[in-house]
């Protein structure tokens, strides 16, 4: 049994919060953590449980122009870039094959605002027929460049050590 984090981040809060997830993970079974950008589109390859992780851009998942809007933010040229909805597109519809997780970031000061990218990224699974485990967690930072707010990482790590252990139930079952 394995696991694959995969996530996208503008300003590294994500990037934070995945590594923590992938080390609670870790307490159950071998798990890497990778960045959207260093994979290939759609690419889980033989993981069984499989998290995606993004920022909430716009209410949902991040968009081409969202994201650019951050490159310009943090003054970088605007590019091309590629996030977890593209990711998530390109799944081959081998379904069943990976469980699937989400999470996403988001601020708090408007947390009571509708819109997560981790609840768009499990209906965008679902819709496609593939095994969601979770209906989609946040994770808050303070502002749009962050930090993170206080206790997030630990969250993060428990949430994840839950989420193998639940996935482990779930394959042994199978
Ligand atoms: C273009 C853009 C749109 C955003 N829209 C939202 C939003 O609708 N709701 C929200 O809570 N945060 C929104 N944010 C803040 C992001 O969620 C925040 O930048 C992100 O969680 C930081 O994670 P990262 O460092 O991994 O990019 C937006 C940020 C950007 C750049």
């Amino acid at each position: 049994m394995s696991a694959l984090v995969v996530y996208e981040s503008g300003f590294g809060n994500t990037a934070l919060v995945a590594r923590s997830v992938g080390d609670g993970i870790a307490t159950s079974m071998p798990v890497r953590v990778s960045s959207v950008s260093d994979l290939g589109a759609g690419e889980a390859g033989e993981a069984d449980l499989v998290v995606i992780g993004g920022p909430t851009h716009a209410f949902g998942m991040s968009r081409p122009q969202t994201r650019q809007e951050g490159q310009v933010r943090r003054g970088d040229e605007p590019s091309e870039t590629s996030g977890i909805r593209e990711w998530i597109d390109a799944l081959p519809s081998d379904r069943g094959v990976h469980l699937f997780a989400t999470f996403d970031t988001r601020v708090e000061g408007v947390r009571h605002l509708p819109g997560s990218a981790a609840h768009a990224a499990a209906r965008a699974l679902r819709h496609d027929g593939h095994r969601v485990v979770d209906r989609g967690t946040s994770f808050y930072v303070a502002g749009v460049t962050g930090p993170l707010v206080p206790h997030e990482r630990e969250r993060a790590r428990e949430w994840g050590e839950r989420l193998a252990r639940r996935a482990q139930e779930m394959l042994l079952k199978a």
